[in-house]
């Protein structure tokens, strides 16, 4: 590529705060440079894969973008046009997201097929697999921190937009899990990667994966609201208790039980074969207390930042301390670490886990570090939560008269699952969140003072939800 016009340095400055997947969008750019430009197809439309380098608040961040160029554009891409650009001395050509544009994602199956090599990027192919060419890709449309290609119901293809350093622990764990024979997680076909200059250290950084596309599959947050849903308009039933209660689930439609249970059983054999994987050490008490230091800090940072937590503050601090005090040699291992229900898919063939990056918020080093696997089964206790308790907090809350009939039912349908998701990990060979119940309950209130400040930030109207449960500390 030409040496990079300053208008097209412009136009992307002015582009980037806007996009989704775009981390830091509450902070202004201080510089944005182009800081490795691939040509993957000359001609028109061309295609070239860029790192932006962005600095803000004195830290540079490495997104990646795929760029397209026409010299004119067709009508389907307008929306995703980014602007007009001189592309080549002499040429102005119009300059758009080539995600959208399936003439362009189709090279990418294309190279990853043929393990093709273009400059610093490497496209791969995973050991013993293939790859169909031909299809058309285009971007999903759920939201997501990242850009995820869909081709022909197929294959989906992760696009890593913040790119950190080295492998991506998506990419790593979901290798790992394959060669252990996991059943639960999507086989993975291939990867691309950019390679590090000679000079540059470090290992090939991670830009994307290719998976396959599991068709049949419905994610699990979507799943238990349409159960919360059902459960909900079950009619009261006649009789002294005027209520419906667990024993009467089982006939409810849409109960959610059986599948809870499965999913705690898939929890616990990814979490068997991540041990495989990795190993498990054993750690000293004073790790859980570094833990336990951790949580109270992140108290700290939420409290101070969100005034509605303070008056539960120092309930979850005794939790936490508790366990601080009875600490114990614990053995850790990789875990998920954002586990909840959206992370799940149910298929015709079972659960499937996805996304195993860790917290997006955590540095590398934090995403890979070992964890007790109940942390998993904290995230996931606490997604039941919030599906049962979403709807009765959305818009401001229910009219008086429904209000307290819902609340016991949204009350009973978490117990339920939570309870079975349990069982279910337990029976599997998981160690038995019963016999842990005081650090799976101080997991449990860290995520939901995580959560305190992840809805206070992103989603206000749902911030009822997590500080509900933070007003029950004890469980
Ligand atoms: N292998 C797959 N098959 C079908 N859908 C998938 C697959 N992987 C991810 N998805 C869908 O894409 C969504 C986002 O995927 P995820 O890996 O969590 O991306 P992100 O890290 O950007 O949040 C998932 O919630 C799911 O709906
Ligand atoms: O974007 P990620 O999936 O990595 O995770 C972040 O966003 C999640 C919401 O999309 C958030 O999860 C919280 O809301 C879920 C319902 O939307 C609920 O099932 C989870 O239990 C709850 O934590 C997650 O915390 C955040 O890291």
């Amino acid at each position: 590529m030409p040496p990079p016009d300053p208008s097209l340095v412009r136009l992307l400055s002015d582009w980037l705060p806007r996009q989704r997947w775009f981390g830091g969008k509450d902070v202004p750019i201080d510089e944005l440079s182009i800081g490795t430009a691939t040509e993957l197809r000359t001609g028109d439309p061309a295609l070239h894969h860029l790192v932006l380098d962005v600095r803000q608040n004195g830290a540079v961040d490495h997104y990646q973008l795929l760029l397209g160029i026409r010299r004119a554009l067709p009508e389907r891409l307008r929306p995703v046009e980014i602007g007009r650009a001189e592309v080549e001395p002499g040429l102005t050509g119009h300059v758009y997201d080539a995600v959208h544009d399936p003439d362009l994602t189709a090279i990418l199956l294309d190279f990853m097929a043929d393990e093709t090599a273009v400059g610093p990027l490497q496209f791969r192919r995973a050991p013993g697999t293939g790859i169909r060419t031909g299809l058309e890709g285009l971007p999903a449309s759920a939201e997501q921190s990242n850009t995820s290609l869909i081709f022909d119901d197929a294959y989906i293809c992760k696009l890593f937009r913040r790119l950190s350093p080295g492998v991506n622990p998506d990419l790593e764990v979901n290798l790992a899990l394959s060669r252990q024979g996991c059943e639960h997680i999507p086989a993975v076909h291939g990867w691309i990667e950019l390679v590090p200059g000679t000079g540059d250290s470090g290992e090939p950084v991670t830009l994307a994966m290719l998976s396959e596309f599991l068709r049949t599959g419905t994610d699990g947050w979507q799943l238990a609201l349409t159960s919360v849903r059902d459960w909900f308009a079950q009619p009261t039933p006649p009789g002294p208790a005027a209520e419906i209660t667990a024993g009467d689930a089982g006939a409810a439609g849409g109960d959610f039980a059986a599948e809870a249970e499965r999913l705690g059983a898939a929890t616990a054999q990814v979490h068997r074969d991540l041990a495989a994987a990795f190993g498990v050490t054993q750690t000293p008490p004073e790790v859980l207390r570094d833990i336990v230091y951790g949580m109270n800090e992140q108290l700290d940072q939420v409290t101070a930042a969100v005034p509605e937590l303070r008056p539960h503050a120092h309930a979850i601090r005794e939790v936490f301390d508790r366990v601080a005090a009875d600490a114990a040699s614990l053995p850790f291992q990789r875990i998920h670490g954002d586990y909840h229900l959206g992370q799940a898919m149910r298929t015709d063939a079972g659960w499937f886990l996805l996304d195993f990056e860790g917290e997006p918020a955590r540095d590398p080093a934090a995403r890979r570090a070992l964890g007790h696997p109940l942390r998993d089964v904290a995230g996931m206790l606490r997604s039941f939560e919030y599906a049962a308790r979403f709807l009765l907090a959305r818009d401001g809350g229910l009219p008086a008269d429904t209000a307290g009939t819902l609340e016991r039912r949204a009350q009973t349908w978490a117990e339920r699952n939570r309870t079975a998701f349990c069982e279910g990990y337990a029976a599997a060979g998981g160690p038995d969140p019963a016999a842990h119940a005081a650090l799976v309950r101080a997991f449990e209130l860290d995520k939901a003072v995580y959560e305190v400040r992840y809805e206070a930030r992103n989603r206000p109207a749902w911030l009822p939800v997590p500080l509900r449960s933070l007003a029950r500390p004890a469980g």
